[in-house]
C-alpha cells in the first residue's frame, strides 16, 4: 500500500510517499521532499527520489495551496515521478496540529473529524487552517481516498493535571476547556524514544527534555516514559520565542494593547503570531537569515540571537527542576538539527549540570553532542514525524 503523508507547518510542507509492504508490514520511502519558505520571498521545491540525488528548484510558492499542488504534479511527473496517478494512493495522513480535547489519538478523516479540525482552528491559527487546506485538496481530487489525521496534541494529553491546568476559575476548563495542549507531539514522542534506544534504556527510566526547535518551536519534558510538561500551551503561541511568534508573555500585555491602543483581538493575534518573534526583534523570521546576518555584525540578529537561546535555557533548567534532574536533553527539527553554534550557547549554561559539550562533535553534527565524562547526555536527533504519521495512517486503514 502507497502512503501519502503531508505535514505542513507553519512555513513549510514536507511530503513523504511510503509503499508498506503488507506482508510484513515494513515501509520503505519512495520519495520525500519539502515546501519551504512559504509565503516569503525565495520560496523553494526539493524533491528526492531514492534512487537520486536531491533536486531543489525555486518556485513561487505564494500560500500553502499552491504548494500541495506543486507537490502533486511532483509525484506524477512522467520523468521523475514515483506514480503513475494519484489514484495508485493507498491512503493519505495529515499531521493536523490542535485536536484540542476532541482527539487523544490518531483516527480516520470524516465530515465530523473536518469539523472538529474548524472548530479547533481559532486556537492554532497559523497551523489547523494549512492543515485543512491539505485534507480538503486531496478529498477534491481524490474523493474515495481514505485519509488519517494525526495529531500534535495526542501525546500530551498524559500530562499531570498540575502541569496542564491554568489558574483560572474552573468554569473556564469545564465549560470552555482553556488548559495547556501542547504541541509538536508527535516529533517529542519519536525523539524521546529514540534518544532512549541511543542510550540503551527504557524510556520509563530517563529524564529526558526534547527541544524541537523549527520555525515553531517547543521543549518536553519526559519523566516515567511519558510527556508530563511542555512549553506551548491552550495554543502554539506559549512558550520560547519562535520566527514569527512572540512566546510567553505578561498575560496582560496584549490586554493592555487592546484597551489601550484600541486593536480587536484579531489585530493582536496577528501581532503576537505573525508578526512577533525573531520577526519583531531582527526583521528576519528564518534563523539561517539571523545566523547569517548576526555573523556579519548585525546588531538586531545578534540580539534575537541572545533572547531565542535565552528563552530556551529558561526552559530546559526548569523543566530539570520539575523532574528534579536530567539524564538528556535531545535537539531536533531545523534548527537543533542544523545550527552547532545555538545548540553551543544554548548548553553552555548547564556546565551546573555537569553537561559538557564535546566541541567537534557539536560540530560536525553527530548525534552525541557531549563528552564521555558528560553527567547529562546532550544528542541530536533527527525528528521523522513523516514515518509515525504513516505508520498511525496504515494501521487505521489496513
Ligand atoms: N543550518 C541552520 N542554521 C540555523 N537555522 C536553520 C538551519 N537550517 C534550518 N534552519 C532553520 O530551521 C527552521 C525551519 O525548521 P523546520 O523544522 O523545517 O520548521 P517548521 O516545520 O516549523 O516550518 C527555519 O527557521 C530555518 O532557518
Ligand atoms: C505547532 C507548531 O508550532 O508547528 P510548526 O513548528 O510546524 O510551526
Ligand atoms: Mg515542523
Amino acid at each position: 500500500m502507497k502512503i501519502l503523508v503531508l505535514n505542513s507547518g507553519s512555513s513549510s510542507i514536507k511530503f513523504k510517499l511510503y509503499h508498506a509492504n503488507e506482508s510484513d508490514d515494513q515501509f520503505h520511502a519512495l520519495c520525500e521532499g519539502q515546501a519551504d519558505r512559504i509565503g516569503i520571498d525565495g520560496s523553494t521545491l526539493a524533491y528526492e527520489r531514492g534512487d537520486e540525488g536531491k533536486e531543489k528548484q525555486f518556485i513561487a510558492l505564494p500560500d500553502h495551496k499552491h504548494a500541495i499542488d506543486e507537490i502533486l504534479k511532483q509525484l506524477i511527473d512522467p520523468e521523475t515521478g514515483v506514480l503513475e496517478s494519484l489514484e495508485d494512493l493507498g491512503g493519505v495522513g495529515h499531521r493536523v496540529v490542535h485536536g484540542g480535547e476532541d482527539f487523544t489519538g490518531s483516527v480516520v478523516i470524516d465530515r465530523e473529524v473536518i469539523k472538529a479540525i474548524e472548530r479547533n482552528s481559532m486556537l492554532a491559527p497559523l497551523h489547523n487552517p494549512p492543515n485543512l487546506m491539505g485534507i480538503k485538496a486531496m478529498a477534491s481530487l481524490l474523493p474515495f481516498m481514505p485519509q488519517v489525521a494525526v495529531f500534535d496534541t495526542a501525546i500530551h494529553q498524559s500530562m499531570p493535571k498540575k502541569a496542564y491546568m491554568y489558574a483560572l476559575p474552573l468554569a473556564q476548563y469545564k465549560t470552555y476547556k482553556i488548559r495547556k495542549y501542547g504541541f509538536h507531539g508527535t516529533s517529542h514522542g519519536y525523539v524521546a524514544n529514540k534518544a532512549a534506544e541511543e542510550l540503551g534504556k527504557e524510556l520509563k527510566d530517563l529524564k529526558i527534555i526534547t527541544c524541537h526547535l523549527g520555525n515553531g518551536g517547543s521543549l518536553a519534558a519526559f519523566m516515567g516514559g511519558v510527556s508530563v510538561d511542555t512549553s506551548m500551551g491552550f495554543t502554539p503561541l506559549d512558550g520560547i520565542i519562535m520566527g514569527t511568534r512572540s512566546g510567553t508573555l505578561d498575560p496582560y500585555v496584549p490586554l493592555h494593547i487592546m484597551e489601550s491602543q484600541e486593536l480587536k483581538p484579531s489585530q493582536v493575534s496577528t501581532m503576537m503570531n505573525k508578526q512577533g518573534g525573531l520577526l519583531a526583534i531582527s526583521g528576519k523570521s528564518d534563523m539561517r537569515d539571523n545566523v547569517e546576518s548576526a555573523a556579519a555584525g548585525d546588531a538586531d540578529c545578534q540580539m534575537a540571537i541572545e533572547m531565542f537561546c535565552y528563552s530556551i535555557q529558561k526552559y530546559i533548567g526548569s523543566y530539570a527542576a520539575a523532574m528534579n534532574g536530567v539524564d538528556c536533553i535531545v535537539f531536533t527539527a531545523g534548527v537543533g538539527e542544523n545550527n552547532p553554534m545555538l545548540r553551543d550557547k544554548i548548553l553552555e549554561n548547564f556546565t551546573f549540570l555537569g553537561l559538557e559539550v564535546d566541541k567537534a562533535k557539536n560540530d560536525a553534527n553527530e548525534t552525541v553532542l557531549t563528552t564521555e565524562a558528560s553527567k547529562v547526555v546532550a544528542l541530536k536527533i533527527h525528528t521523522n514525524e513523516e514515518l509515525v504519521i504513516a505508520l498511525d495512517t496504515y494501521n487505521l486503514i489496513k
